[in-house]
């Protein structure tokens, strides 16, 4: 069902958008206002799908519905009807948020494309936050210990900085997890989170992983590609396992900070990228830089910010709460009904 919303002041276009709108579908379910005050009030008490408003009306125009609507419900689409004098008017509403405008009287044909394409607009955006919601419950980060609410704080504070972030910890505490969300919480949550696995690429591949190739660089390489640091420009790049990276991929990889540019292997043209770093590594890289296997210089410009996720062992109290999470998990995906275990 879909819940449609016509205001407009002249009864007979009003008439006319309801009796159309109604009999074109049984799913659509059409309401009706006659000014914009009596619109804005169902539109706080209702969930409609779709508004169509009239522009100019008495007591409140439609530009004045769009930008309240707007502001309490930014989901909602709204389709602009537009008379005679107020074509401008109605082209400048769509940069106010209004999904399309339609002119009086209205063309049938038009009339039912918009409202299906508005509608269908509606739809995605619905789809879109309860993927958003059920990806960040994947990403729940779960536990009560100090270490963890530290953790989290850490998160809040610098997420929106563009400063590089370092995660150490041993395997499968959640370094990863720490990652999406400082991307998450960051001002680049709009743009690419590129994770690249550096112990799962062999060496010889790795820069060309990176920064990309030109074709000819090396013999498989046939075409130009684009590495991850271009793909995750305006967003992040977050390099896991990186005291596994050969030194010769950590220069360049230094080269990439300092300067903000990187080179495709196999060409001397710098490309400008804007990204930021975070880095996680399950070795002691402190202990890799005195033994050479792991850059100095490097290892000052990503750990800006260091993040060190404890072993559960240090941090007991969270065991029964992630036994609870996994558990009720698995319940979930094996329809399987859950218990207190603990
Ligand atoms: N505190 C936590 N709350 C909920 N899930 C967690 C937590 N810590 C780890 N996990 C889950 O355990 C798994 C491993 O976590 P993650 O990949 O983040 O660890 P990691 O430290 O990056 O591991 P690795 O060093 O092997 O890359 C993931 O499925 C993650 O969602």
């Amino acid at each position: 069902m879909s819940k449609i919303l016509v205001i407009e002041d002249e009864s007979a276009i009003r008439r006319v958008l309801v009796k159309i709108l109604s009999e074109e579908n049984d799913a659509y379910q059409v309401s009706e206002a006659e000014d914009g005050l009596a619109g804005i009030e169902l539109i706080k008490n209702q969930d409609y799908d779709l508004v169509l408003c009239d522009i100019k009306m008495p007591k409140m125009d439609g530009v004045e519905v769009l930008e309240a609507a707007k502001k309490i419900k930014p989901e909602i689409p709204f389709v602009m009807i537009s008379g005679h004098g107020d074509l401008d008017t109605a082209v400048n509403t769509m940069r106010l948020g209004a999904f399309d405008y339609i002119s009086k009287p209205p063309d049938l044909n038009r009339l039912l494309n918009t409202v299906r394409n508005a509608l269908d607009k509606k739809e995605l955006v619905v789809e879109n936050k309860r993927l958003k919601k059920k990806v960040s419950k994947n990403y729940e980060m779960i536990g009560d210990s100090e270490a963890i609410q530290q953790i989290k704080d850490i998160i809040e504070k610098v997420a929106p900085t563009d400063a590089r972030v370092l995660i150490t910890g041993p395997n499968g505490t959640g370094k990863e997890l720490v990652s999406h969300w400082l991307h998450q919480k960051s001002d680049r949550s709009k743009g690419p989170m590129i994770e690249v696995n550096c112990a799962a690429i062999p060496s010889e591949l790795i820069e060309s992983e990176l920064f990309g190739h030109v074709k000819g660089a090396f013999t498989s390489a046939n075409k130009d590609r684009a590495g991850k640091f271009e793909a995750a420009n305006g967003g992040t790049i977050f390099l896991d396992e990186i005291g596994d990276m050969s030194l010769s991929a950590q220069a360049k990889v230094l080269r990439a900070l300092q300067e903000s540019r990187v080179q495709r292997v196999g060409s001397d043209k710098d490309i400008k990228v804007d990204v930021r770093v975070i880095a996680a590594t399950n070795k002691n890289l402190k202990k890799e830089i005195e033994d050479g296997k792991f850059r100095e210089d490097l290892y000052h410009r990503l750990a800006v910010i260091l993040i060190k996720v404890p072993a559960l062992n240090d941090r007991r109290d969270d065991i029964p709460l992630l036994i609870e999470h996994f558990a009720g998990k698995n319940c979930q995906r094996t329809r399987k009904r859950s218990e207190k275990i603990l």
